[in-house]
């Protein structure tokens, strides 16, 4: 590396929306999703770089250069300097799992780190969350990324302004099948598609709040992709063919992916064995941590 190059790295973990509801607003920090999600342990590392042979800035993805709007807007929030920024996926991107808000949040703690901006976190976590909904890539996730764990999202609000609390909950696998990508921004494009997720977002809400567990966010979750129409009969046969084998699945928001946990003990290998008739089967923990620098 040239000597006058400055460089830092961050890990910011991947984070599933099972339902919610979105909160339009001229503001971008009023403008956000309340609803519930799991934070997982795997997720995106960014590093950022500045300095000598960095002229203009880029956005790398697993060493290919992509457009990276939602990174650019956070490079531009920070500095005006050309920053080189390189993500590297350990989670599938455009699949619900929130890599738009881990590859967000990652730049601005590195770039804070590496040109020494001494901001706070809740500074940075509202610059990922005003660049996510700046370019339509997110509404929520960088407020539950932030925190870790099972995430209420309450009351609407950027990190710092919601009001949110987390469903307490033991060590527990997540699993997950892709099924095929789902583009974010042209679902919160579709008025009717937000109407409906609107409306089933609300009553998901009122019910998960009677009984705030894992279990009940798992029901209100799997309730809340069949009565927006989201999941399609692929996704619907999963969900009940896990549901038969003792787990419960749903629709990973928003994206065309199936997640599922266990609801009886010692399921995992029946729940696994049929979901791996889909498609590769991930296995994640719910992660209480959150964002760090590496
Ligand atoms: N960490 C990242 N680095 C660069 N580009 C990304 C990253 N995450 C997502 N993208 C790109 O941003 C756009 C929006 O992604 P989105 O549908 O919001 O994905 P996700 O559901 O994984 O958050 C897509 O073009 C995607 O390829
Ligand atoms: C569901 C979504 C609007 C998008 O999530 P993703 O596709 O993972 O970026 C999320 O940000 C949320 O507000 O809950």
């Amino acid at each position: 590396m040239p000597a006058d190059r400055i460089s830092a790295k961050a890990f910011a973990p991947a984070h599933i929306t099972g339902f919610f509801e979105v909160h339009d607003s001229t503001d971008p920090l009023r403008k956000c999703s309340t609803g519930c999600g799991i934070v997982l342990n795997e997720g995106i590392e960014t590093t950022v770089s500045c300095g000598e042979g960095i002229e203009k800035t880029t956005v790398l993805l697993d060493g290919v250069e992509v457009k990276g709007s939602t990174i650019r807007t956070v490079v531009e929030s920070l500095t005006d300097r050309p920053v080189k920024v390189e993500c590297k996926a350990y989670i599938p991107i455009e699949s619900g799992l929130g890599a738009s808000g881990a590859g967000a949040l990652g730049t601005a703690y590195a770039l804070n780190c590496a040109l020494e901006l001494n901001l706070t976190a809740s500074k940075l976590n509202q610059i990922a969350h005003v660049a996510e909904v700046k370019n339509s890539s997110g509404l929520g996730d960088v407020a539950a990324q932030s925190l870790g764990g099972v995430v209420i999202r309450k009351t609407p609000g950027a990190p710092g302004i919601g009001n949110y609390d987390r469903i307490p909950v033991k060590k527990q696998d997540i699993w997950c099948v892709v099924l095929g990508e789902l583009s974010t921004s042209s679902v919160l494009s579709n008025r009717e598609a937000v109407e409906s997720i609107n409306l089933a977002g609300r009553s998901a809400m009122q019910r998960l709040m009677e009984k705030p567990t894992l279990e009940n966010f798992m029901l209100c979750s799997r309730d809340f992709t069949v009565n927006t129409g989201l999941a399609d009969n692929t996704i619907t046969d999963i969900m009940e063919t896990v549901e038969s084998k003792g787990g419960i699945a749903s629709q990973a928001m928003l994206g065309n992916t199936v997640f599922a946990v266990a609801r009886e003990t010692e399921a995992d290998e029946k729940i696994t064995d049929a979901l791996s008739e889909y498609g590769e089967v991930l296995n994640y923990k719910i992660n209480t941590g959150s964002i760090k620098i590496i």
